[in-house]
């Protein structure tokens, strides 16, 4: 199956800052992947580069094959600010889907729109930040698209609609064997729906893959305080943080670790994503006790 995103040294500046540097990722079909990072990291930009609303500065990327922008009848997209058409009706928004979307699914969207309390014939203008991120998403999945960008969809919804949503989209994803890229700062959410992950960090891909196998490979070692310039030559250090007596080291490792100087621990997805986060960020790794 051909991957829903390709990126060959993806780089994007915005005069002379720079949001993404030198991306290479690969993303394979059938996933519900993760994209995470700080504010500013460059993930609004990434999306918006896959749906053809941004041109890269340098490198390649292809999205289901082809060039960004090309396949628009296959790609569902929600920007972060949720747009909708504030003078129109719901119904006149779920009417202009159907015009506009030759796979347009009326029923769902129908349906989606009474599972949700909404009133058709309320105007968007007059619906709460969640209610329209609703709206928007609606729109999205009725086009039925081989790839769904979501860019932070969870974001305005209180946390009951976030887990029907979240729900809804997986049972979505299912169904249709739809592919599906979502950013999100909520790490938890993302445990429960996603099986890719991305972490991007100031316009960089610091890890990507397999949630399992990233889960798998990832390993906690608490012991005596030490030099990470001593772990043997299979163990990538990710983050170090010292007190004057112990280290606590995040290593990646496909080999288990069997070496009784440590304590060996897994990781849950969010301590493996704040590890790369927290290394990033360049905190102070030297932890001394409080006095
Ligand atoms: N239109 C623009 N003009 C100039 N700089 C921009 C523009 N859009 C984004 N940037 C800059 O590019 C960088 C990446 O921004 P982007 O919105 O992609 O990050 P993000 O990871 O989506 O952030 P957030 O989590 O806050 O939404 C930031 O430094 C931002 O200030």
């Amino acid at each position: 199956m051909t991957d829903v995103l390709h990126a060959e040294r993806l780089t994007k500046s915005y005069g002379r800052r720079r949001a993404l540097a030198d991306c290479t990722l690969r993303i394979p079909a059938g996933r519900v992947v993760g994209l995470v990072g700080p504010n500013g990291a460059g993930k609004s930009t990434l999306l918006q580069l896959a749906c053809g609303l941004l041109t890269p500065t340098s490198g390649t990327l292809s999205v289901l094959g082809a060039r960004p922008g090309a396949r628009l009848a296959q790609v569902g997209f929600v920007a972060q600010d949720t747009p909708v058409y504030a003078g129109l009706s719901i119904a006149d928004h779920l009417r202009f889907g159907a015009h506009l979307n030759p796979g347009w699914d009326a029923g769902l969207a129908e349906r989606r729109i009474a599972a949700l309390g909404l009133d058709p014939e309320q105007r968007a203008g007059r619906l709460s930040g969640g209610q329209r991120a609703q709206l928007a998403l609606t729109l999205a999945v009725a086009k039925r698209p081989q790839l769904l960008i979501l860019d932070e969809p969870v974001a305005s919804l209180d946390p009951l609609a976030r887990r029907e949503f979240l729900q809804s989209l997986m049972e979505f994803t299912a169904e249709q064997e739809t592919s599906v890229v979502l950013s999100s700062h909520l790490i938890a959410d993302l445990e429960r729906t996603c099986d890719y992950l991305i972490v991007l960090t100031a316009g960089r891909v610091q890890v990507a893959g397999e949630v399992d196998d990233l889960v798998g490979t990832h390993h906690r070692l608490t012991g005596a305080r030490c030099d990470p310039a001593t772990l043997p030559g299979g163990q990538e250090l990710i983050y170090a943080g010292h007190t004057t007596k112990q280290s606590t080291l995040v290593v990646r490792s496909t080999a288990p670790i069997d070496d009784p100087a440590w304590v060996v621990e897994s990781l849950s997805l969010e301590d493996l994503v704040l590890a790369y986060l927290t290394e990033a960020a360049g905190r102070t790794r030297v932890l001394e006790p409080q006095r």
